[in-house]
């Protein structure tokens, strides 16, 4: 019986759009752990908290109340009854996200978070099935070359594929401590496959 999938990879490598629909097509919720990373980054950069200052988020996240909420259609993100996720994807978010994502209570809290929810269910992020769900049922771990991530980024957003490339490369490597994949992970570099490819693939290799 399926219990935890989890879906890891790099920035933009596509794990929330292969995430949701893996988890459309199982049936299950979908978690988007990276969230909660940029949720913290949002609050910091909305209170003017440092983001190299761990004590100061932490002191952040006890004064205001963080909330994932895994809908199969999307996560939401609430912050003390207010919708945050509509600015958790912004180059701003992403540029302060990976110093958030670097100190070790600040990861903790977010695995506690993760780990607290219901099962069963399809989780994407960075360490997924090596940190926070080493038993989980199957492990994919999706990577792409920066340049087709760039210009898929780009797709989404208005710029220059060149800076976004720059700044996936920025983040790949801020994000490498917690970003390898577990060795029993089925690796897709999707670099050359369609959505659909990549989600067929990954069904494929899904326990019945
Ligand atoms: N295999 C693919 N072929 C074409 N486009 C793709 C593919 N995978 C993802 N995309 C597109 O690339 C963009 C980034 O995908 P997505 O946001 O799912 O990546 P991500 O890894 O979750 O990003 P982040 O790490 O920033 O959260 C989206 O517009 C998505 O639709
Ligand atoms: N499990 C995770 C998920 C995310 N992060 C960090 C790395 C990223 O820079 C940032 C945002 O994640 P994304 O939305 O781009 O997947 O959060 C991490 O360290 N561990």
């Amino acid at each position: 019986m399926l219990v935890i999938v989890t879906i890891d990879g790099v920035a933009a490598s596509g794990k929330s759009s292969v995430a949701a629909r893996v988890a459309q097509q199982l049936n299950l919720p979908f978690v988007s752990s990276g969230l909660l990373y940029r949720a913290v980054a949002r609050l910091a950069l909305k209170h003017d908290v440092p983001t190299q200052d761990q004590e100061a988020l932490l002191r952040l996240l006890d004064s205001h109340a963080l909330e994932l909420r895994p809908y199969a259609q999307g996560n939401e993100v609430w912050c003390e009854g207010e919708d945050l996720t509509h600015e958790l994807h912004t180059a701003e978010v992403d540029a302060a996200v990976s110093r958030v994502a670097q100190h070790s209570q600040l990861r903790a809290w977010v695995n506690e978070q993760l780990r607290a929810l219901p099962e069963p269910f399809v989780v994407e992020g960075r360490d997924m099935g090596t940190a926070v769900f080493p038993q989980a049922s199957v492990k994919f771990y999706l990577t792409a070359s920066a340049r087709v991530r760039a210009e898929r980024r780009a797709g989404e957003r208005t710029g220059d594929v060149d800076a976004v490339e720059a700044a996936l490369r920025e983040r790949d490597r801020h994000d490498a401590a917690q970003s390898r994949p577990a060795p029993d992970a089925l690796l897709l570099d999707t670099s050359n496959l369609s959505l659909d490819e990549v989600v067929s693939c990954i069904l494929k290799a899904v326990p019945a």
